[in-house]
């Protein structure tokens, strides 16, 4: 792929590997000699032999702090490899869903070539740039973890920084090469920078609420995604553990591809604050960029929006008419916020459908399901009832509910 690309380089290996681990195992030069051996005959790669993945298999504990282990299984994923610093209680969960999700009598998909190239983007460091035009509701990439880290041992490193340094670099080595170097290419520097700078926060198999499935998750080609407060790209994490990105509105050719770290509604001054707090940059996104005069537009769109939602989620609001629908939904065509509209096309559709306008409340109920699955992903749960709304607005409990009052 493009990023590999930093490290294949002999002018940039160093810059993109100045951390030098303390496991040898993990040092780059190790990686570095091996990469600049040519081909031998012997060494060729057989098309044939080498397409077998190792068997998916979980082995460990390979080394623990506490309750919490260092797991590996380099056949996951059709031999992409994933290693995670967990519970064995969550290893039996992560053997749960290789069963329900994974079926081994399913192909995998071979890899179409990623609609995004590695880049230099200004004042963010490196960025994905769309190479075709994509339109919404088109993947950008699907990718399971490389690793998955209990969020209580993740959280107690700086109470204990060594111990847990160490088990995160061991775990590290014991990805396959390819992804260890994806892994390692990340911003971040050590281990432990990378996964506080590039992770997802996700539940692995429920946890039954008692937060022991919650996990940060690496995914290094997700990583090199930049931040904007009114990202073209949406993305979610399913239960099998995959991550995907979607294009949320058209893309032209040459345009980064972006997500929003954070929750794009907030006002600019608090998107501004959480994401300086969580990871230390200033956003140089167009909209944080903007004159005063245009944030102040924005945030004074995004408050009437929060006064909106407030008024349709409330049955009883009698302020709630369909002149007040269009304008919700204009607002957000404003404010560009194409890859978090779920949840505003669907209380449009059931506003719609309250209303006794069978028309408007099938359309966005429609919108709303294109959203959801952008935005959520196929399996969430909202669909079935946007679904029956599109279908039969009239049976659905929400008609004519504010006529009737
Ligand atoms: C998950 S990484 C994204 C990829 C990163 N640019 C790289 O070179 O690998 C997050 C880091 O990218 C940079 N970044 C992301 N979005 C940005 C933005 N909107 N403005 C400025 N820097 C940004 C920050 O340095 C941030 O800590």
């Amino acid at each position: 792929t493009q990023h590999q690309h930093t490290f294949q380089r002999t002018g940039q290996r160093l810059e993109s590997c100045k951390w030098r681990p303390p496991s040898p195992r993990l040092a780059c030069a190790i990686d570095e000699d091996e990469e600049q051996k040519p081909w031998t005959e012997a060494q060729v790669p057989n098309e044939e032999t080498d397409l077998e993945p190792p068997p998916s298999r979980w082995e460990g504990p390979h080394g623990c702090a506490g309750q919490y282990c260092v797991f590996a299984n380099k056949g996951f994923a059709s031999g992409r490899g994933i290693v995670a610093i967990t519970t064995t209680q969550n290893i039996q969960r992560l053997k749960q869903i290789e069963k329900d999700e994974y079926p081994p009598d399913e192909k995998p998909q071979p890899d179409s070539p990623p609609p995004y190239v590695v880049a230099a983007v200004q004042g963010k460091g490196l960025g994905l740039l769309a190479n075709k035009t994509l339109h919404r509701g088109d993947t950008i990439m699907k990718k399971t973890p490389a690793i998955l880290v209990h969020r209580a041992f993740f959280e107690s490193v700086a109470v204990a920084h060594q111990p847990q340094d160490a088990l995160l670099d061991s775990a590290v080595a014991l990805l396959p090469p390819p992804l260890r170097k994806e892994f390692l290419a990340q911003m971040g520097g050590s281990p432990s920078a990378i996964l506080a700078t590039n992770s997802f926060q996700m539940d692995i198999g429920g946890g039954g609420g008692s937060g022991d499935g919650h996990h940060y998750g690496n995914f290094p080609e997700v990583s090199r995604l930049n931040h904007d407060c009114r990202a073209n790209a949406a993305f979610h994490i399913g239960a099998d553990l995959a991550h995907t990105t979607t294009a949320a509105r058209d893309v032209d050719p040459g345009a980064e591809l972006a997500i929003s770290y954070i929750d794009p509604l907030l006002p600019r001054a608090a998107r501004q604050q959480r994401i300086r707090h969580a990871w230390g940059f200033a956003c140089g996104c167009a909209l944080c960029g903007s004159s005063h005069k245009a944030a102040d537009k924005s945030d004074a769109r995004l408050r009437e929006i929060a006064r909106t939602e407030a008024a349709l989620a409330d049955f009883t609001d009698a302020s709630v008419t369909a002149r007040v629908l269009g304008r919700l939904v204009q607002l957000y065509a404003d404010e560009r916020l194409d890859a978090s509209v779920a949840g505003a096309y669907t209380l449009v559709a059931l506003n719609y459908n309250m209303l006794g306008d069978a028309g408007r409340a099938q359309r966005y109920a429609r919108l709303a399901h294109e959203a959801l699955v952008i935005e959520k992903g196929a399996a969430h749960g909202d669909l079935a009832e946007m679904a029956e709304l599109a279908r039969s607005p009239r049976a659905h409990f929400t008609w004519r509910a504010r006529v009737r009052r």
